[in-house]
């Protein structure tokens, strides 16, 4: 990991009629490096993650990208700058195959890349969709290969089902198909929400060790995840929120031991079971509540 900071976001607030859902909050990801966000139930995690990529506008803030401001920058935009998320709930486009909904990733990124030159760059693109000359018939092939390499990530989940519609597929495969997307947008900031919601402990398991891949490769990440074995497992370094604010941050053991975090939990949930936190330290996945 390097120190050169890529992602600087200072003083972020949103507010939903009384309620400060995101309430000054100041985050910075460092190039290559893995940060998680944690907190219970309401704490203001996935809000900040749509005010940092652009699904949401926030009252006050500054987010910038290796020194550029790109603050409320709308989500395509952010997609050709190279911010590439995933969502809670998971986000795919149903009636497409796999192999499409990921080239939609690479197209993204393609569009971002070309002259933007006002009614002469639509024009010629589609002049080349219509008459497809060799260099848009190899690019195609180029993409489609990539697609392919990207898919096989996830070993043979998806390259079996690569024409198959997505709404065929199971959940957690289509939870697949949408951090395949994301990568075929060439990241330079991945952001995942909560990637492995929804997913058993087989499932939860393959996807730690393929998010373990993507940290290995050196990328930029950004993890919301209340599974906290998953969380010390992954981070350099994790932010803890409760009710909007930052209550606490640092190296994953130092902020899952930190007395602040352990009492945000605890009132914000009755809880049993044991996801294999330090003593003392609640079980934050059943506190969080995977879905
Ligand atoms: N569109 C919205 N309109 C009104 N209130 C909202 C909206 N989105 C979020 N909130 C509120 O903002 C607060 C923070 O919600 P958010 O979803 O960001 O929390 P979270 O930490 O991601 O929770 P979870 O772990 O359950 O996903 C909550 O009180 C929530 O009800």
């Amino acid at each position: 990991m390097t120190s050169t900071p890529l992602l600087s976001a200072t003083g972020i607030t949103r507010r939903f009629g009384g309620i400060t859902a995101v309430d000054n909050v100041d985050l910075h990801v460092a190039e290559g490096e893995f940060l998680s966000v944690i907190g219970p139930n309401g704490a203001g995690k996935t809000t900040l993650f749509n005010l940092i990529s652009g699904q949401d506008r926030m009252d006050a803030g500054k987010v910038m990208l290796e020194g550029t401001e790109i603050t409320n920058f709308p989500p395509h935009k952010m997609a050709g700058i190279g911010m590439a998320r995933t969502f809670q709930h998971g986000r795919v486009f149903g009636n497409l195959t796999v192999m499409d909904n990921v080239l939609i990733g690479c197209h993204t990124r393609l569009r971002a890349a070309r002259s933007t030159i006002p009614v002469v760059a639509p024009l010629l693109e589609i002049l080349k969709a219509l008459i497809r000359p060799k260099s848009v018939r190899d690019e195609e092939a180029a993409m489609r290969a990539e697609v392919r390499e990207i898919v096989a990530t996830f070993g043979d989940r998806l390259t079996p089902r690569i024409h198959q519609p997505t709404y065929s597929l199971s959940y957690a495969n289509r939870r697949r198909v949408e951090i395949a997307r994301a990568l075929a947008l060439h990241p330079r900031l991945l952001i995942l929400d909560e990637p492995t919601a929804g997913m058993n402990e087989s499932e939860t398991a393959e996807m730690q060790s393929i998010i373990g891949e993507l940290k290995a490769q050196g990328r930029t990440i950004l993890l919301i995840e209340h599974k906290l074995n998953m969380v010390m497992q992954l981070s350099d370094r994790v932010m803890a929120m409760d009710n909007g604010k930052v209550i606490s941050q640092g190296k994953p053991a130092e902020v899952r031991n930190d007395p602040k975090v352990i009492e945000a939990y605890l009132g914000h949930s009755a809880i049993g079971g044991d996801d294999h936190g330090a003593p003392g330290m609640m079980p934050l996945q059943a506190a969080g509540g995977a879905e």
